[in-house]
């Protein structure tokens, strides 16, 4: 298993670039189920998640080639209705494999992902959606199993906000027959890539990036080639590096207009942010202030960035309220900060950080994705040495991670335990 060593305290400055979107990628390599043919899809990032999807559209029979960043996904050959437990329990969003194999071949088998480190994360809005589109639907040894002649448009009304129950609707209904209407459907960007992709093979969806999505459904659909988003995830965690380390770095390719809750809270801290040619600019301040998040779905604050966000709470002056209200159990690198000597307390969904002058350098252990990343930025600000284990977390997220962060002036090795 490798682990990374950070020497703390280096001020990060030079320029990086963003890849692609893991949150938008996973869905659209899903949605081309839909679309039996040769699908090219660019800006893909190489990630463990990506590999997995891989997996499970190979294992239903797809044939998937690389080349850099450009993936072909043939789906003609398509002739399983299974995703198993194996695959679908590595990573939770091939279960959104169920509605296209639903659609597209009126029956489908697919393992319940089960819980993870954040929370119990069920999936009983994306099988209340399938069924009001017509799908009869039993759980049985762990596996979810849909039948549907033709799915039939409904409207559907999410009693929450979800990001995979929206995406996994828009995807069933795609080609359902008739029209079928999200309401408080969730508005994520990574929504609307999602929405860009499925019009393009000919679907008709509109509204998406809004609470309201109206699908009208077509026959079918036809494979094409699409470039995915940047990751604003991965860019709101550049850009907590450069303000953690009092740096000054420059963004490139990411789209600044998706991260606005995020700036907004950057700049009541201190961090000066600006924009020009589609370049980001990041630069950090010795005086970083206390501000309070809340995350919340889209356009509020990322619960993707709320661990980086509490990283660099922990060096502000004064004191900061992070409310997590999206997963409940989303604080997991809380005992791991304090190892750097950080001062949080916690109560039910609610931190409270009293910013420290200085943090020192730690063993320590990741815990889940963003948790992963909430350490690096720890062990960049900290004096001294930081050792993090358990990194496989973050190669499900962050492409080439430390590679960057080289790049940008930080001592950051990978070693193999
Ligand atoms: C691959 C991907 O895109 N993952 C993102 C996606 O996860 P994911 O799509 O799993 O997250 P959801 O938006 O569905 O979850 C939001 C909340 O709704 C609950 N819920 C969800 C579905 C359901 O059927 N029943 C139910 O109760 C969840 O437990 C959670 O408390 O959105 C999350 C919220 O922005 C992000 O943190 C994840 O990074
Ligand atoms: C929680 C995340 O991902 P997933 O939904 O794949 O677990 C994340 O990207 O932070």
């Amino acid at each position: 298993m490798d682990k990374l060593i950070i020497n703390g305290g280096k001020k990060l400055k030079g320029e990086v670039q963003i890849s692609g979107s893991k949150n938008a990628a996973l869905p659209i390599f899903v949605s081309t189920i839909l679309a039996p043919g040769l699908n090219t899809i660019g800006n893909v990032p190489f990630l463990r998640d990506i590999n997995t999807t891989i997996k499970v559209l190979e294992s239903l029979g797809a044939d998937v080639e690389g080349n850099g960043n450009i993936v072909k996904i043939n789906t003609a050959g398509i002739n399983s209705h299974e995703a198993t437990y194996d695959l679908v329990k590595t990573m939770r969003a091939s279960v959104l494999v169920l509605g296209p194999l639903l659609a597209r071949f009126g029956k489908a088998r697919v393992s319940l992902p089960g819980g993870c480190a954040i929370g119990a994360r069920p999936i009983n809005l994306h099988l209340k959606g399938l069924q009001a589109l017509g799908a009869e639907i039993t759980l049985e040894h762990g596996y979810v199993e849909a039948k549907a002649k033709r799915l039939k448009g409904a409207r559907i009304n999410f009693d929450i906000s979800t990001v995979g129950g929206t995406e996994h609707l828009m995807m069933a209904a795609a080609t359902a027959k008739g029209e079928t209407i999200l309401e408080n459907a969730a508005r994520e960007p990574e929504i609307v890539d999602l929405g860009l992709i499925l019009n393009r093979m000919g679907a008709k969806i509109e509204g998406a990036g809004t609470d309201t999505i109206k699908i009208q459904g077509v026959s079918e659909l036809s494979p094409v080639n699409y470039s995915v988003m940047p990751d604003r995830i991965e860019a709101g965690t550049f850009m907590i590096a450069s303000a953690i380390t009092g740096g000054d770095i420059k963004i490139h390719g990411m789209k600044l207009e998706h991260l606005d809750a995020l700036v907004f809270k950057l700049q009541d801290a201190g961090v000066e942010i600006t924009s020009r040619d589609n370049v980001v600019r990041v630069k950090g301040s010795k005086k970083m202030r206390g501000v309070n998040i809340k995350t919340r779905p889209y356009p509020g604050f990322p619960t993707d960035m709320q661990a980086q966000f509490m990283a660099l709470m922990c060096v502000a002056e004064g004191a900061s309220v992070i409310s997590e209200n999206i997963f409940e159990n989303r604080f997991m690198h809380v005992s791991e900060l304090l190892r750097f000597g950080a001062d949080i307390t916690v109560e039910g969904s609610t931190a409270t950080v009293k910013g420290v002058k200085k943090l020192s350098g730690a063993p320590v252990m990741a815990t889940d994705l963003r948790a992963s990343a909430s350490l690096i930025l720890g062990g960049l600000a900290a004096e001294g040495t930081t050792e993090i284990t358990r990194i496989y977390h973050l190669d499900r997220g962050y492409e080439s991670i430390e590679k960057k962060l080289v790049g940008l002036g930080a001592d950051i090795v990978r070693v193999k335990e």
